[in-house]
């Protein structure tokens, strides 16, 4: 046997995280970052001890909520495109409960993060401790087990000794392109301090490898087959791409043989929105030039896309009738989606060895792309230069508040700028490089169809989860994978008010990231889909008991904290804004007051909604009418 090493488990595993690196593309580099912490006593003396006494390289950082810092670990190893992660630990009951929702936003992403909370005791002599939830059919279930839907790999390690078992397996998960998520480890709070003797062969440098799954000649063939048959191929590029660090074949493949790109949000800025024959988002929150392509194309090459709704319209965005899907990802189970054709492999690696089939190839979309693509830049301009007028505004959002309540919120918000505007003017004022982010609200699909990001990998929108509370926290977490550059988070009021506790972790350590806070007064998006569907308006405006609109300072709430705070309402402010927040050092916060119903609307897309079958309402039985119309077009499956 070989020599031991006396270590508690939270040593152990403190030790264990220093020696992990991951070899891709052949580099090497450490996986772990550092740590998110917040202290309780479910982990500070356990996971806090350990690192006091030795952190190694670990950077740790102190959070400020659970789900904060947990949401700036998944976009921090987003951004990274999942070759490096933070890890969290958390106290027990509601510290590691406050993880579940950052724990989906990983999963439904395929992020990989460590999550560390803390666990009750193994010996079960205190119980039921503080924060214990005593569960009465079982004394086995703690607040833990709530994380076990949203992880990909749990686990609870209730003897030092299990510890190496389990985290040669989360290491494995994580570090797995197919398998990649979140992990569980919790640790019962004693067994964190307990001592035993590891082998030292476990503190080992290891290396992960991210290896190119590379494609099977039948895979090759068969691909090469379809996209020789078709007419109108399509490429829908998604995150898989991205993180395969696909640009350039890409690029080679659509200019050579003449293929759109469309892309999923996760795929945006894999590829520039500058390159000619990118057509930008597609699906529910596409843009016109990207849906209308994918309605004529006869082939969809999915690349490294789950198909969601938002992406392929409720099943509506293509022409099922005729269009055959070809679906490279390195899951399999993803690549089952539309039945399609698999290839289950590594994007890159795949499109590198299809290029030399293809010679000779070319699609008949002829001038089709140019000309798409033309037409959404005009609209997109139209979008940049929205004017409102007192007496006759025809916003994006038709038909749903009248002028007067229009000029209502104008007032009380004292504005008359459009979203579409402001975000079109913050386009253009910002250094092409910075990255941007955003999850929720009405603000994804407004990126998604008119933000233009110059140059790769510097759009970061989560819209797996939608997890309000994601942008603020997500961008310090984008800050700290690429501190060089400026990070802007475009962030709703109601977002805002959610969940912007890691503003104040970005302060504290000198992370400058630049909020971008929207205000509607109101969760204006919902709003649009319950209007849209027959509702009225109901529970989604900020109004007062006595039916005012509210307008809260928001700029203040960031200026007590520390932030340089900006308050604008017109384009020509906010682009002065952009400029002075640029000289800052400090994080920044710029509000502006937008007026409702001035994001994007709908392109040639739809989405499936719960609509109610039956009500009093005729607009509500309309709107459900109208849906199942839709829904009889809609592939079933
Ligand atoms: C954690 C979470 N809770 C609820 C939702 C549902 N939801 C989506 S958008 C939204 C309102 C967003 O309001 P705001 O941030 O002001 O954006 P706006 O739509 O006004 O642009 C809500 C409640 C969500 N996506 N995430
Ligand atoms: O319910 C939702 C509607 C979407 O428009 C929005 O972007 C998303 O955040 C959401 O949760
Ligand atoms: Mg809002």
């Amino acid at each position: 046997m070989g020599k031991k090493i006396r270590l508690t488990t939270a040593q152990a595993l403190v030790k264990f995280l220093n020696q992990q690196y991951i070899h891709v593309d052949g580099e090497e580099f450490p996986f772990v970052e550092g740590v998110f912490n917040i202290f309780g006593h479910g982990n500070v003396l356990g996971i806090g001890q350990a690192l006091e006494q030795e952190a190694g390289h670990l950077k740790v950082i102190q959070g400020k909520n659970e789900q904060g810092m947990a949401l700036a670990a998944v976009a921090y190893s987003k951004q990274m495109l999942r070759r490096k992660i933070y890890a969290v630990t958390t106290s027990v009951g509601p510290g590691s409960a406050n993880l579940v929702t950052a724990a989906g936003t990983a999963l439904a992403n395929n992020i990989p993060v460590l999550f560390l909370p803390g666990d009750t005791f193994a010996t079960r002599q205190p119980d039921p401790v503080l924060q214990q939830v005593e569960q009465e059919y079982s004394a086995a279930i703690t607040t833990n087990d709530a994380l076990k839907p949203v992880s990909r790999y749990w686990d609870r390690v209730t003897r030092p000794e299990q510890l190496m078992s389990s985290l040669i397996r989360a290491f494995e998960v994580m570090t797995n392109s197919a398998t990649a998520g979140p992990v569980t480890v919790a640790i019962s709070q004693d067994v964190e301090g307990e001592a035993y003797d590891y082998d030292e062969a476990f503190f080992k440098k290891r290396v992960h490898y991210l290896d190119r799954k590379a494609p099977v000649e039948r895979e090759i063939q068969g691909a090469v087959e379809l996209i020789k048959a078709s007419k109108k191929p399509l490429i829908l590029v998604g995150g898989g791409a991205k993180y395969s660090g696909a640009r350039e074949i890409l690029m080679e493949l659509s200019k050579k043989h003449h293929i759109p790109l469309v892309e999923t949000q996760a795929g945006k800025s894999t590829v520039e929105a500058t390159f000619k024959n990118n057509l930008g988002g597609m699906g529910v929150t596409g843009t016109l030039s990207a849906n209308k392509a994918a309605k004529q194309a006869d082939l969809i090459i999915g690349i490294g896309t789950r198909y969601t709704d938002f992406a392929t319209s409720s099943k509506t965005a293509f022409d099922f009738d005729q269009a055959k899907f070809l679906n490279i990802n390195v899951s399999r189970m993803q690549s089952y989606k539309l039945d399609a054709f698999q290839v289950v492999a590594d994007a890159k690696t795949t499109l590198e060895q299809l290029a030399p089939l293809l010679e000779g190839y070319v699609s008949e979309f002829g001038d089709i792309i140019s000309e798409l693509k033309a037409e959404w830049l005009n609209e997109r301009s139209r979008l940049a230069n929205v004017e409102f007028k007192r007496e006759s505004f025809d916003p994006e959002i038709k038909g749903h508040f009248s002028q007067e309540v229009l000029n209502e919120y104008a007032d009380a918000l004292g504005t008359e700028l459009a979203q579409t505007t402001a975000l079109l003017a913050v386009n253009e004022a910002v250094d092409p490089d910075s990255n941007v982010i955003t999850s929720a609200g009405s603000l994804p699909g407004d990126m998604q169809r008119i933000w233009n990001p110059a140059v790769p990998n510097t759009y970061s929108v989560e819209y797996g989860y939608s997890c309000m509370g994601y942008e603020i926290s997500g961008a310090l977490g984008i800050k700290l994978a690429e501190p060089e550059k400026e990070v802007y988070s475009f962030v709703g009021d109601g977002s805002f008010l959610m969940l912007h506790s890691e503003l104040v972790t970005s302060i504290q350590y000198n992370q400058k990231i630049n909020v971008v806070l929207f205000d509607n007064s109101g969760f204006g998006c919902i709003n649009n889909l319950q209007m849209g569907n027959g509702m009225g308006t109901y529970f989604t405006e900020f109004r007062t008991h006595d039916n005012q609109i509210m307008n809260i300072d928001y700029a203040k709430v960031a200026e007590g904290y520390g932030a340089k705070v900006y308050r604008v309402n017109t384009a020509s402010e906010l682009k002065a804004a952009i400029e002075d927040a640029k000289k800052q050092t400090v994080s920044t916060l710029i509000e502006i007051k937008v007026l409702p119903k001035t994001m994007t609307e709908g392109y040639e897309n739809w989405w499936h909604v719960g609509n109610a079958e039956v009500s009093e309402s005729p607009s509500i039985q309309k709107a459900y009418e109208e849906n199942s119309k839709m829904l009889e077009k809609a592939k079933q499956y």
